[in-house]
């Protein structure tokens, strides 16, 4: 006896689906009137134990898989996502630039004459980003012991140029190059220090990357940015240059600057830094009025 082809009249012996219950014609009927949800409610979706299971286990499954999806499993469209993002933002009251492209401005403040300012330190571990944070925040602390960071957060407030600045730092852990990139520093950030140690190339060369990927994660082409090169006491182990930190921080379009926590140099002038990159993005000195065409010849 010749084995059945594909084409064979034979096939298995499937029970077949039995959709009309009572449960899918209720469906049904909701679904053709406009006026009404197509969702069933609960009970109809759930029938109660006794009188579910008095039916086979096909129209049970029919009953629980309607034809149609329900509304809420639909793609949202744009202007859903667009409202939902706003939203979102009322989460986030003090942190103006929460949403992506979102820039803030000098109206995100809550007592007009202090403006909120969010700021993460990030780097390689080990470069000094909490003894920078620390020397800064409570001066004079320098801790010669290590401690690996998860997470600090650290409120300073500081006048500069006039305008109070009510700060929120935090201290992230150290990144190495496969490490994912946290999320939560990508939104709702309003600048960021980048910091490597001068005597560790390899943490130098993690400041791109890192630049990389909080533009990626914010999607932005600039953020306010400072890159720090840290340990300047130990200039005689130097790996990396003033040149180069100088170089890759224009590349960046970001402030620069060297310091050393232990020595307490140059810290404040760090953050100040990071206050002016902010400063210039979030509230940009008013442009010069440009000379019109017919002033060329006034004189
Ligand atoms: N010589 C010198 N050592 C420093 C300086 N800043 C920090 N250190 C030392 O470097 C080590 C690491 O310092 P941390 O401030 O904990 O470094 P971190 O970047 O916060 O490290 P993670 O928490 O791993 O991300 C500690 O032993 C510090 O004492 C500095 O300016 N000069």
């Amino acid at each position: 006896m010749s084995p059945p082809s594909r084409d064979s009249t034979r096939s298995i012996n499937l029970p077949s689906l039995v959709p009309h219950t009572s449960t899918y014609r209720a469906h049904k009927s909701r679904s053709r009137s406009p006026d009404t949800p197509t969702t069933p409610t609960q009970s109809s979706y759930f029938p109660s134990v006794s009188s579910s299971y008095d039916e086979p286990w096909n129209a049970r499954v029919a009953a629980r898989s309607p034809p149609q999806p329900p509304p809420f499993h639909r793609h949202r469209t744009a202007s859903e996502t667009l409202s939902s993002l706003l939203d979102e933002e009322t989460l986030f009251n003090d942190n103006p630039a929460v949403l992506h492209n979102k820039k803030p401005n000098s109206t995100d403040m809550a007592d007009p004459s202090s403006m909120k300012r969010k700021v993460v330190i990030m780097g390689s571990p080990s470069v000094g980003k909490t003894s920078l944070t620390q020397q800064y925040v409570s001066p004079p602390t320098y801790n010669a012991s290590y401690y690996p960071t998860i997470e600090d957060t650290l409120h300073k407030t500081v006048t500069h140029n006039g305008i109070q600045y009510e700060c929120e730092i935090i201290d992230s852990a150290g990144l190495e190059e496969y490490s994912l990139f946290p999320g939560k520093y990508g939104l709702g950030v309003h600048g960021y220090m980048l910091v490597y140690s001068i005597t560790s190339r390899q943490s130098f060369e993690m400041i791109p990357i890192i630049h990389d990927k909080i533009l990626d994660y914010a999607g932005l082409e600039k953020v306010p940015c400072v890159v720090v090169g840290q340990k300047v006491d130990l200039d005689g182990e130097r790996a990396v240059t003033t040149a180069e930190g100088e170089a890759l921080a224009k590349k960046l379009s970001a402030g620069f600057i060297e310091s050393s926590a232990k020595d307490n140099k140059n810290v404040v002038r760090a953050f100040d830094a990071l206050l002016v990159e902010m400063q210039k993005e979030y509230n940009p000195a008013p442009e010069k009025k440009k000379a019109s065409w017919w002033s060329w010849g006034a004189k």
